[in-house]
């Protein structure tokens, strides 16, 4: 869907960005993740032709990005910025219709559109007639997301879009966008430099450094399979949260004691990551005997937290075996 090609950007005191390349395929979240100053908001710049690259080709679905108004393009790719970029003087309602009075929807159509995403953010439908200045800092990025959302563009980027938040509202909407299914039929490139961020919305992470792409790869990839020190210092300090946020049951599946019959009361999910059933059965502890199963292909394994312990740690050495 978005390929960079050999992608520069030098401006008169050095390299922003230095021969990158890499391929976001449809649906997919990219997450551009690294040190202040590696050139992440310059390449999503360059990709809705906000800034210029010096070098190489930008193609959304085949199409040089170049050969099209820099206008036109935009209108095909949703912005989200850190502190919400809405216009001051514009209600809530009129932000979110700018896109759309451009496209000339008609009147009825907008004002549907701008109510249903106010729904689905869980914004009250009063907030419409209000000026951004009224609104608190979440209320107001939630409005930044509807505007880039508003005329189904099927690109999305975003530029540290939680960045301005309190880390409890950070968190909240974090959640909330990875239920968002408006969210999930998007292509996106997002800009963070929240580590947890990148692991939690990123379905593959780019990780930069002065200008260049040190590793791209899946949160497993990246822990486990780092390509060289920088990547592994990178995520010293949180490594053992993130480790156990990423591996989901059914990666460990293999190294969970054996097959049981029949199943009980409370079944995991495969996708259940080793960090939300460590704390489901913490939680659960001393409220009964519960046993926890997690099922693959119509099979039960148990789960508790010595197993999953074992079974990480047998993960983790079989990268290093
Ligand atoms: N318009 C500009 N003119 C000159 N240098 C620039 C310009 N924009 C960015 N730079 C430089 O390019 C480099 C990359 O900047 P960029 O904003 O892309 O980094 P970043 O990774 O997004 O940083 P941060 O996380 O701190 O926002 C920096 O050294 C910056 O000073």
């Amino acid at each position: 869907m978005i390929r960079l090609q050999n992608v520069s950007k030098q401006y008169s005191n050095g390299k922003a960005v230095d021969d990158i390349s890499f391929f976001i395929k449809e649906g997919e979240t990219l997450v551009l993740l690294g040190t202040s100053g590696c050139g992440k908001t310059t390449t999503l710049r360059m990709i809705n032709r906000l800034t210029e690259p010096t070098q190489g080709d930008i193609t959304i679905n085949g199409q040089n990005i170049k050969t099209q108004s820099p206008e036109l393009l935009r209108r095909g790719i949703g912005y989200v910025l850190q502190h919400h970029g809405l216009f001051p003087h514009y209600t809530v309602a009129e932000n979110i219709s700018i896109v759309p009075n451009l496209l000339k929807w008609t009147k009825e159509k907008t004002t549907s559109r701008v109510n249903e995403l106010l729904e689905k953010l869980e914004l009250p439908l009063k907030v419409a007639n209000l000026y951004p200045a009224q609104l608190s800092g979440g209320q107001q990025q939630r409005v930044g997301l509807a505007r880039a959302l508003a005329a189904n563009a099927p690109v999305l980027l975003m530029d540290e879009p939680l960045g301005a938040l309190d880390p409890v509202t950070r968190a909240s909407i974090r959640k909330e966008f990875n239920t968002l299914d408006e969210l999930k039929r998007k292509t996106i490139l997002m800009v963070t430099h929240d580590v947890q961020e990148a692991f939690e919305l990123g379905d593959r992470i780019c990780l930069m450094n002065e200008g260049k792409i040190v590793q791209i790869g899946t949160a497993t990839e990246l822990l486990f399979k780092p390509s060289n020190d920088f990547v592994s210092t990178f995520f010293k300090e949180q490594r053992f949260q993130l480790e156990l946020e990423s591996i989901q049951l059914k990666d460990i599946w293999q190294l969970l004691p054996k097959t049981i019959e029949g199943t009980d009361e409370k079944v995991l999910s495969p996708e259940t990551t080793l960090w939300e059933a460590i704390d489901t059965i913490s939680q659960a502890t001393g409220l009964g005997a519960e046993r926890f199963v997690t099922t693959v292909n119509n099979q039960n394994k148990q789960v508790e937290t010595g197993s999953l312990m074992a079974a990480y740690t047998a993960y983790k050495n079989s990268f290093t075996a």
